[in-house]
């Protein structure tokens, strides 16, 4: 820093503010604001900045700054978004800000042509200058690269996913439709996929990797969709301001009088998986006077319809039957999929009572016998069959004479209505499996070369309550933090030592310690889960004890008292814990950590739906019944991981 110029020092809200130094102490600074003249504060040495000598320029890419830090950083982009650039590079990286409005020409036909064959630098920074070098790379290296899509929820992410994919399509297809069924297979998995949430009104609730793939002349020839980890405990409950995945409201919406009258569907409002959440329809003028009356909730009709320039239920509906038979999809398919949302919501309506009687089970409420009865119809199961499995748990005795008897222990209200939100989750989520294989095979391809990858995954997550989801999410980012550590600032810098440049050395973090903790053989947390859904009795507090002991004094790990939020230091030890990320520390409450862990069903409930006479929803559980995994241990609950399975699925492809 440089006597008689300015600083950027912290400011509360804005991040940093101008200012000059008036006093330096032993470890903070005394400073005087630009906006304040007269009025000082302290502010620690080690984060004050020096400042660019013309704050209001900018420049494309970040390391063209004369001084570049976290301030003079944040600045630039800053100066550039208020101009509607909102794209700035970092040499290869591209950092996006999400303008929230349609800039023009940003992403026009014409756009797409400037960056077709330009180098990165030559033109503005744009996600298509990205798109292009790893086309070029992939032709000239002639090995697949990837794009990793990173941020907080509502960053942009999957919009500028869709903007590569768009590019690359239209700028290296080969003009047959394959093309634009890579582009037309995103309204299918969004209506699945996505939901409102305070974040972000289309939430991709979903991570996925997209690949493009090249045959030998670089000319696109088919696509391949991965996903990753779909939130389902969304398909049974949502927070009040949020709403369960878009398909089943625009079911309700769009369905013709038909398909509604053979769906029993009608208003949101009357079914328990959407009525705890926001029960309004995103529509415009004209879309929410065609939606009928009766379709719409009293909420909706009150508040009136959710706004949102790119979200209308019922005109996203018709787009995504026009996008359905584009791809392939028959009305034959179009109904098995409409079918089995709307024998999910009906699932959920199902209700329990207690017996009364000394057995202490319960038995399904009168009122629930017709939901019973739609429910039945619609996914193709025996009603009474239905009604049992929800109600018992059939069970294999392990010891005594009679091993291997079969016996049927009656559920109390509770274990009821957890058997029926795990059959609804089991079934929405095989049915998006689904989706996803049959979004794959309408762009197959028999010849590739190459391909280019977009991995778009949520960034690290932080909030109040933080569960299982969270914890999965945060590791996957540890894992892609490592990934950027090692790819970006450990090559490189080496490659600046072998070629003897005199660059100072950049010290990063190094997480390995924090990746260990989560995936470590037997003592990892995941391992450390996996076994506790292997005892007889699973309970989430013995896990999170078991978590503490393993590691009591690990750096990474420690007990939620320790938290500097009050809400967190009201739990005990053994409902979770604090691991210090990377980006932050997060206090993961560990109730539900075992359930959410498990992706087998109870073995009556997996016989069920696997017996059902609807072939369509016998073959969403096929590879289930068929799997060594499934394979029920004698008078306890099989065992899928979904922790471990999301490990080894996402390890593979870093
Ligand atoms: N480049 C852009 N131009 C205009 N609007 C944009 C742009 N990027 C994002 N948006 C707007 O912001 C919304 C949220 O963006 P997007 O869904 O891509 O976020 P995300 O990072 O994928 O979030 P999530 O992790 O919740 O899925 C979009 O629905 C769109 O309205």
């Amino acid at each position: 820093m440089e006597d008689g110029k300015p600083v950027w020092a912290p400011h509360p809200t804005d991040g940093f503010q101008l200012g000059m130094i008036v006093d330096i102490g032993t470890d903070a600074l005394t400073i005087e604001p630009l906006n304040q003249r007269g009025k000082t504060f302290l502010a620690p040495i080690s984060q004050v900045f020096p400042a660019e000598d013309d704050v209001n320029k900018h420049v494309e890419d970040n390391c063209s700054l004369m001084y570049l830090n976290e301030a003079t950083l944040l600045n630039n982009i800053r100066v550039r978004y208020s101009k509607d650039l909102i794209y700035t590079s970092v040499a290869n990286i591209l950092i996006a800000v999400n303008p929230y409005f349609d800039i023009p020409k940003l992403y026009s036909p014409e756009t797409i042509k400037s960056y077709q064959g330009r180098s990165l630098g030559t033109l503005p920074p744009h996600v298509y200058a990205i798109a292009d070098k790893a086309y070029r790379d992939m032709r000239v290296l002639k090995m697949s690269q990837s794009i990793v899509v990173s941020g907080e929820s509502g960053a942009g992410k999957t919009e500028n996913t869709k903007f590569v994919l768009r590019y690359l399509t239209t700028s290296y297809g080969t003009c047959q439709d394959i093309d634009e069924r890579i582009v037309e297979a995103n309204p299918l998995l969004e209506a699945f996929g996505n939901a409102k949430t305070v974040r972000n009104n289309n939430s991709s609730r979903f991570g996925k990797f997209v690949e493009i793939h090249f045959n030998e002349k670089n000319a696109v020839v088919g696509g391949f969709v991965s996903h990753y980890l779909l939130e389902k405990s969304r398909i049974c409950m949502q927070s009040a301001e949020e709403r369960n995945y878009h398909i089943f409201y625009r079911l309700c919406a769009g369905a013709s009088e038909d398909i509604r009258n053979m769906l029993h569907l009608n208003s949101p409002e009357n079914f328990r998986y959407l009525n705890r959440g926001c029960t309004r329809y995103f529509a415009n003028k004209d879309s929410d006077k065609q939606i009928m009356q009766n379709r719409k909730s009293p909420e909706h009709g009150k508040a009136g319809a959710l706004k949102d320039p790119l979200l209308d239920d019922l005109g996203d509906f018709n787009r995504m039957v026009v996008a359905m038979k584009k791809i392939g999809l028959d009305d034959t398919e179009k109904l098995n999929l409409f079918r089995v949302v709307a024998g999910v919501l009906h699932l959920g309506n199902i209700d329990f009572e207690e017996t009364g009687s000394t057995s202490g089970g319960c038995i399904l409420k009168n009122q629930t016998s017709q939901t019973l009865e739609y429910c039945a119809e619609l996914l193709g199961l025996d009603q009474d069959d239905l009604r049992v499995s929800l109600t018992t748990r059939v069970m294999l005795t392990t010891a005594g004479g009679a091993k291997g008897t079969v016996i049927k222990v009656p559920l109390k209200v509770e274990q009821a209505n957890n058997a029926r939100d795990a059959l609804a989750k089991a079934i929405y989520s095989r049915l998006f499996d689904h989706v996803v294989k049959r979004v794959n095979q309408c762009f197959p391809f028999d010849t590739s070369s190459n391909f280019i990858g977009v991995l778009d995954i949520a960034g690290f997550e932080y909030f109040e309550h933080n569960s299982f989801e969270q914890f999965c999410i945060n590791y996957c980012n540890e894992k892609l933090q490592q990934f950027f550590n090692e790819r970006i600032l450990k090559e490189e810098q080496e490659l600046y030592q072998k070629e003897d440049l005199g660059v100072n050395e950049v010290h990063y973090v190094d997480n390995q310690d924090c990746i260990d903790l989560v995936e470590a053989k037997l003592v990892g947390i995941l391992d450390i889960l996996d076994e506790e859904n292997r005892l007889p009795q699973t309970s989430d507090q013995h896990f999170a004890e078991a978590v503490h002991s393993k590691h009591k004094d690990h750096f990474r790990l420690t007990v939620p008292r320790k938290s500097k939020l009050t809400i967190h230091r009201n739990l005990r030890d053994d409902e979770g814990f604090i691991i210090r990320h990377f980006a932050g520390a997060v206090c993961y409450e560990t109730t539900q950590f075992v359930e959410k862990n498990n992706d087998a069903l109870h073995m009556s409930l997996e016989s069920l739906v696997c017996e059902s006479k609807d072939k369509f929803v016998r073959d969403l559980f096929e590879n289930n019944s068929n799997s060594k995994d499934s394979k029920q241990k004698a008078g306890k609950l099989s065992f899928i991981s979904v922790g471990n399975k999301f490990k080894v699925k996402f390890c593979l492809w870093v």
